[in-house]
């Protein structure tokens, strides 16, 4: 091999790598773990094992990576109509179906194996059912179909946090129900304000999503909504579940507050496409950090901070 043909080559390599990697929607993978991380802080009051941390992630992001390009195979006919999506490896011709399911089912199975063996069963199986559910459910049965497919198919999306508090306890309880409760109710407005933004995209394809079958006011009415919703339900946290105290209390009320906020100024113009732009965005922020609030609330230092600084009797 000359020098330019040894160049070719590695760049070839390099594309198929970025292909494979872009098959599994890398952006989203991150907000996904960290919804595991905050719910495994909890559950282990903040003294989390880092090796059992680390293998969970590890189970966490095969099984998403993998639920994720088994939706790409299955919309490549629609992703190649929407000019967002378009340059992906499926609809550009890059990967061929045959390939990527391979990749997918050797993810899944990754994941499998790495949770039931060295984290445990129920952890394994929960991270198998976001996988069947967000392809069977969501993007095969919903997504084309009705205008509820994300309010019905976000529980798949809340399906890391349960696989995280298993990771830890080996079992489900009210506090783990509640953190995929705050996920599941986040999804709509965090998914209709883009919607907003890329309606056109979606009516062309006909996938009917909520500002195509109804108009952007009806949108932002059910964004208005659910925020009223989802931002109380937060506080459930802290009475009557006792699992996180006044710093995550005192974070979840304020990035609370801007998100109702930037929900309101959305209501007020819903064909403002810098309002559900600004929400959307919002939207990821606001579950990223109030995330960390609830790790950081969970931490031992945490609580030994403020017993300093708490009035002595
Ligand atoms: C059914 C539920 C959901 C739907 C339909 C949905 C849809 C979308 C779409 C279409 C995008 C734009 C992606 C792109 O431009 O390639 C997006 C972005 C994003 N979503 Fe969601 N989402 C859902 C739930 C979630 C959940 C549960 C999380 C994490 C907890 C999440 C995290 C993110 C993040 C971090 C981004 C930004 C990625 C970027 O930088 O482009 N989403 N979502
Ligand atoms: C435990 C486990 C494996 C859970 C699965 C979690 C999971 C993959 C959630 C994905 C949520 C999401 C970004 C949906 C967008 O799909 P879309 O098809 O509407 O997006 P698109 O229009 O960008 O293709």
């Amino acid at each position: 091999m000359n020098g330019t043909t040894a160049q070719r080559h590695y760049q070839n390599v390099l594309q198929v790598f970025q292909d494979y990697y872009q098959l599994t929607k890398p952006r989203i993978i991150p907000l996904l773990l960290i919804t595991t991380a905050a719910s495994m802080a909890i559950a282990s009051n903040g003294k989390l094992d880092p090796l059992l941390l680390l293998l969970t992630m590890i189970g966490g992001t095969c099984a998403t990576a993998s639920a994720q390009t088994i939706n790409c195979i299955y919309d490549s006919d629609i992703d190649y109509e929407m000019e967002r999506t378009r340059n992906r490896p499926m609809p550009s011709g890059r990967v061929q179906p045959l390939h990527a399911l391979i990749f997918a089912i050797a993810l899944a199975c990754i994941s499998f194996a790495v949770l039931a063996v060295f984290v445990n069963l129920l952890s394994a199986l929960l991270a198998m059912s976001g996988i069947a559910f967000y392809v069977g459910i969501y993007t095969h049965l919903l997504k084309r179909h009705t205008p509820y497919n994300i309010v019905i198919g976000g529980a798949a999306g809340a399906i890391p946090a349960l696989v995280g508090w298993a990771a830890v306890t080996n079992t489900l309880s009210w506090t783990a129900w509640l953190i995929f409760a705050i996920v599941f109710l986040w999804t709509p407005p965090h998914f209709w304000a883009l919607a907003l933004m890329i309606r056109d995209e979606y009516a062309k394809v006909g996938v009917p999503m909520l500002p195509v079958v109804t108009d952007n006011i009806a949108t932002a009415r059910q964004i208005w909504r659910y925020t009223l919703v989802v931002i109380p339900t937060t506080f459930l946290l802290i009475y009557p579940l006792h699992a996180s105290g006044v710093i995550y209390g005192a974070i979840a009320f304020i990035l609370g507050a801007i998100f109702i906020m930037k929900a309101w100024s959305l209501l007020q113009n819903p064909d403002d496409k810098q309002a559900s732009r600004s929400l959307f965005l919002y939207s990821i922020l606001y579950m990223m950090l109030l995330c960390a609030a609830m790790v950081v609330d969970s931490l031992p230092i945490t609580h030994h901070l403020i017993e300093m600084l708490s009035p002595s009797e």
